[in-house]
Formats: structure tokens, sequence, C-alpha cells
């Protein structure tokens, strides 16, 4: 049923049929998105280049390339005055999430939660090939949160964008930073992506967990502990957030901050943390708290969400909320999962 909906490749798939498609999970590799010539609708443009599972668990790898779809590269459009920017009336608009690429923590296996640590070199690929991945998204606005790792992200996926929008840092923190920042051209505003950092988007704060290597804390706590700090809902790690309690202030700012940039058509990308990003997600896909605990995000892999009339319509993730998944399936997340596991068990 799943891949009835991607037997039309190079057409566009329609929001509904592929909501409709009940017990599919599917990744998305790279979206075209087309304002049409009257600016009243957004095309999603997806081509499929296999299926694969069966059952309850069927995947559906979509991969659309320049050379097997239609691409459309919204730079070109008609749409696009002299300035490259696009004059859309309608009241779509899209949002992509992107958890940071790998962090020298990531690698080292160690609680990461609140600090600052860069990405590594793979992290840096990472982001670079998630920047490909919605290369053809137009982006209005980009939020991150105060860790470099997701303003690295972020950056470093906008080097990839067709448009050649310049990203610029927002410093609202003080009245002398606004004014030390300010442009003075209209034509260069029109040519930048204002980026606005937050920390309510940071990753949840991991406690005295921070800086502790993971199979190390497994061993000396116990597995079943230390899942328990970092998968369930409401139980915090020592002195840190639970993920209710990060998904207070990181759904709070995206309801106040992000929702109303949607409502009026923007385009936003949201570069954050595994589970700044999770509990986001649970509000957009209304997961119970016990759905959210099986929710696992790869570093690096975009999600797409459509808003439209008041609704996040998924794209690139599951169908049914219900469905207890992953919702960026790769090659990382499977030893990502596979070495939990190992560690749990
Ligand atoms: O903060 C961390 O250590 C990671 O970014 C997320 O860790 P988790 O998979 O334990 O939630």
């Amino acid at each position: 049923m799943a891949a009835a909906a991607f037997h039309q490749p190079v057409a566009a798939v329609q929001s509904n049929r592929v909501l409709n498609n009940s017990g599919a999970h599917y990744e998305f590799r790279n979206v075209s998105m087309r304002l049409n010539p009257k600016g009243s609708k957004v095309n999603i443009q997806l081509s499929r280049n296999g299926t694969y599972g069966s059952g309850k668990r069927n995947f559906c790898l979509i991969q659309a390339s320049a050379s097997q779809a239609s691409v459309v590269d919204p730079v070109s459009t008609p749409l696009n005055n002299s300035t490259g920017e696009s004059k859309k009336k309608s009241n779509e608009a899209a949002l992509i999430l992107v958890r940071h690429g790998e962090s020298l923590w990531n690698e080292k296996n160690l609680f990461t939660g609140c600090v600052d640590v860069p990405l590594t070199k793979k992290g840096v690929e990472e982001a670079i090939e998630a920047g490909k991945r919605i290369s053809n998204i137009p982006v209005d606005m980009i939020y991150t949160s105060a860790l470099i790792r997701a303003q690295m992200t972020a950056m470093l996926a906008m080097t990839q964008h067709r448009r050649r929008k310049v990203p610029i840092v927002m410093h609202n923190e003080s009245e002398l930073a606004k004014t030390w920042s300010q442009i003075f051209s209209e034509e260069t505003m029109k040519q930048s992506i204002p980026v606005v950092t937050a920390w309510q988007l940071n990753e949840r704060m991991y406690g005295e967990l921070q800086g502790l290597n993971k199979q190390e804390t497994a061993d000396r706590y116990g597995k079943e502990q230390v899942h328990v700090w970092r998968r369930s809902y409401d139980i915090p790690p020592p002195n840190g957030e639970s993920l209710e309690m990060c998904a207070k202030r990181a759904v709070a700012y995206f309801k106040d901050h992000i929702e109303p940039q949607l409502q009026s058509g923007k385009n936003v990308m949201i570069a954050a943390h595994g589970n700044s990003l999770r509990s986001i997600i649970m509000y957009l896909d209304k997961l119970t708290s016990q759905e959210v605990i099986s929710l696992e995000l790869s570093t690096g892999i975009p999600m797409l969400y459509i808003f439209k009339e008041g609704k996040f319509m998924r794209r690139g993730s599951p169908v049914a909320p219900t469905e207890a998944g992953v919702y960026a399936y790769t090659r990382n997340l499977a030893q990502y999962r596979q070495k939990l596991d190992e560690m749990l068990h």
C-alpha cells in the first residue's frame, strides 16, 4: 500500500496520499518544493528508488535526484523576482527539523546535554549531506539552539543551498549588540536568512551525567537505570532534566516563536538536538508519553513537515504516530540502536 503512492516517482505526491498509507515508515532524501506560478499551492516532489520490508514494519526509501525526478530549482522559477525572493502567497509553509551532526562527545560516547561541544569531521560531513537533501527547499528563517553543534550544523547545511542566501546570526542579547549588527541595505537583507539562536532549543540538561561515559555509567549503575534516565518521559537523570521538563521549554518556545512564522507562510529550519527535537516532534505528531520513548533521531537527517491550515503534516517520517519506530531510519541509526541494545541487554 505504501509502495503504491510511490509508484508515481516523478509526479508530485499529494500530501494526503502519503499520509493515508498507514503503517509505512519512510525517509526522505531529497525533496523539492515548488510554488506554482499563482503561488497558491506547494508541490512536494518525491521519487522512489526502492521499498523494502513487509507487514507493519514497512519501510520505503525515497530518493529524488535531479536525473530521476523533475526537480524544480526554485531559484529559476518565474516566481522569483530579481532579488531571488519568492513571492509566496500560499498559507502553506515547510518546517525542516534536523538533529546536529555527530559531536566530539557523541564520538566518545559521553553524555553531553548542555555542554557546548563542536562537531567531529564526520559530523561536519553529515551536516553538509543534510544540506544537500534540503537544498531545493526555500528557507526563510533558521532557528538553532545556543549550542555550537547545532549552529555548525545549520551553517554547514546552508552552504549547500541552491539559493545561496547568507545565513546571518541575529544578536539580540543587548540593545548595543542589536544596533551594532544592523544591515543597511534592503537588497542585502533580501539575500540573507535570519538565524535565531535560543537556549530553549538546547539539548536536555543531563545533570550529573554530563561528561560521563555512557557505557561506564551503565556498568556502574546498571543498564536498566541508565535506560530510565535516558529514555523515560518524566524521570530526570540526577539533577538534570527529564524529557518532560525539556519539552516544557522547547515546545513553549516553538509555539511562541516558531509557529507564528509558519503561520505567516515562512519556511523554517530548526537545527537542534535529540531530545529537544523529540519533544517538539511529540507535540507536532501528538505522540503520547509512551510513544515518544521509542522515538530515536539520527544525527544529520532532516525531517520535513508541512504546516497547513493550522495543522502539521509529516513528510519523511512514520505515517502513524502509534507505530513504535524511528523517524529517520539510516544505517547510522541502525548501528546506534544496535549499540544501545547491546548495552542494555
Ligand atoms: O546529550 C547527549 O548525550 C546526546 O546528545 C543525547 O543523548 P541520549 O541519546 O542519551 O538522549
